[in-house]
């Protein structure tokens, strides 16, 4: 298993639980959707998932031990992009191989290799703020898997676009996960997009119970497990 979550439960300091006795296991090359209203907790279990937080009780297991911070092998990517501007593409895309103090030669070869995925191997020169929202969150998610991590989170990366290249995207984002194998975490409020790129998915309901659904239950008819989602996530809904 990449993730092992068990009694997990989480509270801000100054707030309310917002995640109480989550248990989750996660393995390698699988594809999940945490779901669930707004502020039911999605954000805060990436981060948990992240390392940017840690529980008040219970424990975030990540390859056979305890989490205990971010790491190289845990990538995130932001619904606002978080690409430097005053970095063209390329050295947007450069500074994670940097970092890891790749040479320049190796360096320059998977730039390459990256544009021509992302398919903006003219935009390599070009700085963020000239490009379109659907260009820049390619070059953010181009950026994450940079140093090819094993899990990549997403956190509602889609969902400042229109529905035309959003849609386009999501193509865009399981042509990726797939050829690149590997395991993915997407926080979204939208059944269609959780449908369409998990097939796991975690739902947070607004009585702060948790339950898990797998796609392949319902393999004959997904219209079914998108109203099994709605229903679960609906306000009058008691099920735990
Ligand atoms: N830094 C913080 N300090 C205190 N409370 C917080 C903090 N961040 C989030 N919260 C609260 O925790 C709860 C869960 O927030 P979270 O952002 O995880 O929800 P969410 O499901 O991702 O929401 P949305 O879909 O609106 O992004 C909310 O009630 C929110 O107000």
């Amino acid at each position: 298993m990449v993730y092992e979550i068990s009694q997990l439960n989480f509270s801000y300091p100054d707030g309310k639980p917002v995640l109480k006795d989550i248990h989750l296991s996660i393995g390698a090359g699988e594809h999940w959707a945490i779901i669930g209203r707004s502020g039911s907790g999605k954000t805060t279990l990436l981060q948990l998932l992240a390392g940017l937080l840690m529980p008040d009780q219970g424990h975030v297991g990540y390859q056979g031990g305890p989490l205990s911070g971010p790491c190289e092998g845990i990538q995130m990517v932001f619904q606002s992009y978080g690409l430097f501007p005053w970095k063209t593409v390329s050295d947007n895309l450069d500074l994670p191989l940097r970092l890891k103090g790749i040479d320049r030669k190796r360096r320059q070869r998977a730039i390459q290799e990256m544009l021509g995925q992302l398919q903006l191997e003219e935009y390599a020169d070009r700085y963020p703020q000239t490009l379109s929202g659907g260009q820049r969150q390619r070059i953010a998610l181009g950026r994450a898997m940079m140093t090819r991590p094993e899990v990549l989170l997403l956190d509602e990366p889609f969902s400042a676009l229109d529905a035309f290249t959003r849609e386009r995207l999501q193509g865009f984002l399981l042509d990726l996960l797939d050829n690149n194998n590997m395991t993915s975490v997407l926080v979204t409020h939208q059944i269609e997009e959780a449908v369409r790129l998990a097939d796991h998915f975690f739902l947070l309901q607004p009585d702060g119970n948790s339950f898990i659904l797998h796609k392949k239950q319902y393999s004959n008819d997904l219209s079914q497990l998108k109203a099994r989602i709605a229903l679960a996530l609906s306000e009058d809904n008691h099920e735990a």
